[in-house]
């Protein structure tokens, strides 16, 4: 399991580092609910490069996933980007066809939620719903989709893969299905993957688990992740940048040591006295001894 100091020697060092070409860039994004007849995001800034990690925290109903969706192009009905640019390794958005964003979704961008279960079939074996995902993306011819997918189970650390393969979504916890909904997100090779609250239901030796498998992954394969979560010390221990929502708006952005040591803005400071008492002072001052 990666350490707390392992973890964040690397992402402060990294932050000196020179920029790699970003593989998904917000710029100035703002999203209007046309039903509702305003606008829920009030522009949104970030560039993430290869094998980093940005995180978006903030309270509920600040316009997180609102800004994840944009950036999959899959915002609900009514809402739509009304001002900025969302690109993705270099694509313009706005110039996708429907067609082409099923070419991207899954193959260059992909995601995971909160609730694994409302995304994978149940009633199919999981296994064959990974391997349906490699056979329309990669291309792959039946027996080798099948391959691939028990190499994918494997990668997201499920102890006997042949048998997770055969089982149906009731037959795994809550932990296994966010791993094998892992699993599916990461087959065709994602450039970014946008963990949504993705690890919140979880317990925490789950939770942690389950992000040392995402930050193995970004290691291994360079994967950037988006981080969107309430939970500070969480960000704290995985991400390089941080951006701080409240009500639409980005009220804080930086190196992530630097937000959470230096705040700025009144409602970080609000965000990180809420989170002392669940143990952020300890991720800190790991952070500081480094
Ligand atoms: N499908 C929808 N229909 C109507 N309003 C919506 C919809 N999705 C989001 N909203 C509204 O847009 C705003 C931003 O929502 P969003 O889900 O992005 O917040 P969030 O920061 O992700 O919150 P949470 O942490 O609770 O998930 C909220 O006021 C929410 O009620």
């Amino acid at each position: 399991m990666t350490t707390l100091s392992d973890d964040l020697v690397p992402a402060a060092t990294l932050t000196a580092a020179p920029p790699a070409a970003a593989v998904l860039s917000l710029r100035g994004v703002r999203i209007t609910d046309h039903a509702g007849g305003r606008e829920i995001v009030h522009g949104v800034s970030f560039d993430l490069a290869p094998g980093r990690t940005v995180g978006i925290v903030g309270e509920s109903g600040s316009g997180k996933t609102l800004t994840c969706r944009a950036a999959l192009g899959i915002l609900p009905p009514h809402f739509e980007v009304t001002e900025g640019t969302v690109e993705i390794a270099g694509t313009d958005i706005a110039a996708l066809t429907a067609r082409r964003w099923t070419e991207l979704r899954g193959a260059t961008v992909s995601a995971v939620f909160q609730d694994p279960a409302s995304y994978l079939n149940p009633s199919i074996r999981v296994g064959a719903q990974i391997a349906e995902v490699v056979r329309v993306k990669l291309g792959l011819k039946r027996r080798e989709a099948r391959r691939r997918a028990l190499e994918l189970l494997r990668a997201v650390r499920l102890r006997d893969p042949e048998l997770v393969y055969d089982q149906y979504t009731h037959e795994l916890s809550g932990g296994m299905l966010q791993r094998v909904l892992i699993a599916t997100a990461v087959a065709a090779d994602p450039l970014v993957l946008i963990a949504d609250e993705a690890t919140t239901a979880l317990d925490v030796t789950v939770q942690a688990e389950i992000l040392d498998l995402l930050a193995d992954l970004r290691e291994r394969t360079g994967l950037a992740l988006v981080l969107v979560s309430h939970d500070l010390a969480l960000v704290a221990q995985w991400c390089d940048e941080v951006l701080v929502m409240r009500q639409g708006e980005v009220v804080e952005q930086g190196p992530t040591h630097t937000v959470l040591h230096r705040p700025r803005h009144e409602y970080t400071r609000l965000l990180i006295a809420e989170h002392e008492q669940y143990g952020l002072e300890k991720f800190l001052a790991a952070e500081e001894e480094t």
